[in-house]
């Protein structure tokens, strides 16, 4: 018996007044109206509906409200626009330019009954997102994230791989989940594997499975990664540590829809989109024969580049201030704020770890904090113009950088035993305890094994 599927309204959100015969068009088309005065701030409160759209009606407006509704755009960034032009030339709309071209869809007016009817079925068709919740995670309000969450939106309905790239920290993983959970497999599961913590001799039946007797100590067949995701996506990270014979088997994935169990020859289809991440240069991976050529050119169709957090503005700020009220909310503590001076030396650090360094500051203060603002030094920062923070210079990140890398290599090397890792570089554990916590590298709960990525 076929389910039946009750949707949740559609919700157009009308900046303007909504003409009579448009609002019985909308009723009849399934849409629920909200009227938005442009003046005011949007104020989203969006549950029990389905997709919910904006449209600004630009016919009735004047250019002084511009300001006010590319706030209200911008705290929407996640949500499908359209926008109804004035009539006359295209030479008559530039004022409008900096909103139009942030729209889905642009109308001219006026507004075809018809018209709005097929823009509005196109937007669902599209597959754009039907609840905002995922990319609302994804904070940040500069650009550059204006321009991800964007990205985001379009990618997320179109049934090709995308290749994650941006430093650690950045929210590469937290975008997969986006992408997968605005797209139409988000019903169907989304796993996830670190290629690089996995060892390279357990990575293929990790992925593929493997049968009955394929190995020592392979007693029963065993299903892997791609059959458990089938009909909905897989994210590889760090994609670029895979060994070479797991590429081969990936690529066959990408390209036949086919895999190979461990010890069976025998092809079975799957149906799987594939997301990939990495965070360090795949093309140099290629350029060194250590990653395979096609493999890079299937994985790379579409990129989606995620900002350093240094890059982001106003939004260390904005982070910061969420993740200190997420703490406040689970732990509760003293802190309630940043000093100014906090704030100036979080504007000025390099963060090489990007988000998840500033989250851990961000904990390790707010549970050390005795006052009500947080200090630059609870922190564990320099303040602006003091002599650690001249330190801080691109020579300071160059030696940053360079320390985590001999960290990670040589975790890498010792399966990120902690003991064997000290004694290779010389070091006492609890220094190298303590340098996995400045480079932001964490345990991983589930396997005990560091989470090189951090
Ligand atoms: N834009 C953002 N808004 C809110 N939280 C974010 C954002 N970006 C990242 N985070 C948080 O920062 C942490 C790191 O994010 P994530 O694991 O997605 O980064 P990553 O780029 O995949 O890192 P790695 O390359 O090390 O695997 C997570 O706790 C995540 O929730």
């Amino acid at each position: 018996m076929a389910a039946i599927v009750q949707d949740a309204p559609h919700c157009l959100i009308w900046f303007g007044q909504c003409p009579e015969h448009i609002r019985q068009l909308l009723a009849a088309d399934g849409w629920s109206l909200r009227e938005q005065p442009p003046e005011l701030p949007v104020s989203l409160s969006l549950r029990g509906h389905g997709m919910v759209a904006l449209l600004f009606d630009l016919c009735s407006m004047a250019t002084s409200q511009l300001p006010a509704l590319l706030h209200s755009l911008a705290v929407s960034a996640q949500l499908p626009r359209l926008c109804v032009l004035p009539e006359g030339p295209p030479s008559s709309h530039r004022q409008w330019v900096p909103l139009s071209r942030q729209c889905d869809r642009v109308l001219q007016g006026p507004l075809q009954e018809q018209q709005l009817s097929d823009a509005l079925l196109s937007l669902r068709g599209a597959g754009l997102p039907a609840n905002p919740a995922p990319l609302d995670k994804l904070l940040g309000q500069s650009p550059a994230m204006l321009l991800t969450r964007t990205t985001v939106r379009k990618f997320a309905p179109v049934e090709l791989p995308v290749l994650i790239t941006g430093q650690t920290g950045t929210g590469k993983e937290l975008a997969a989940h986006a992408l997968h959970q605005l797209s139409p497999r988000a019903q169907q599961p989304m796993l996830a594997i670190n290629c690089g913590a996995i060892p390279a001799a357990l990575i293929q039946s990790e992925l593929f499975g493997h049968e009955r007797g394929a190995f020592t100590g392979a007693l029963t067949r065993r299903l892997g990664l791609f059959e458990h995701a089938d009909g909905g996506t897989v994210f590889l990270d760090e994609v670029g540590d895979l060994p070479a014979d797991a590429q081969t088997a990936l690529l066959r994935v990408l390209q036949q829809g086919t895999l190979e169990r461990v010890g069976s020859h025998t092809p079975v289809k799957v149906n799987v989109r594939v997301l990939a991440a990495t965070h360090v240069e795949l093309e140099q991976a290629v350029a060194t024969g250590r990653f395979r050529n096609d493999l890079y050119y299937r994985l790379n169709v579409l990129r989606l580049h995620m900002p350093p957090l240094a890059a982001r503005g106003n939004d260390i700020a904005l982070l910061a201030g969420h993740a200190l009220e997420q703490f406040r909310q689970r732990h509760g503590c003293r802190a309630r704020g940043f000093s100014p001076a906090c704030l100036a030396a979080m504007a000025h650090w390099p963060w090489p770890g990007n988000v998840r360094e500033l989250i851990n500051r961000i904990q390790r203060a707010a549970v050390t904090c005795e006052h009500e603002l947080i200090q630059p030094q609870d922190m564990e920062l320099a303040a602006p113009g003091s002599p650690d923070a001249a330190s801080e210079g691109p020579l300071g990140n160059a030696r940053r950088q360079a320390e985590r890398q001999a960290l990670l290599h040589c975790l890498q090397e010792h399966q990120f035993n902690i003991s064997a890792a000290a004694r290779a570089m010389g070091l006492s554990r609890v220094t190298i305890y303590r340098l996995c916590r400045r480079h932001g590298i964490e345990r991983q709960p589930a396997t005990g094994a560091l989470d090189q990525n951090a």
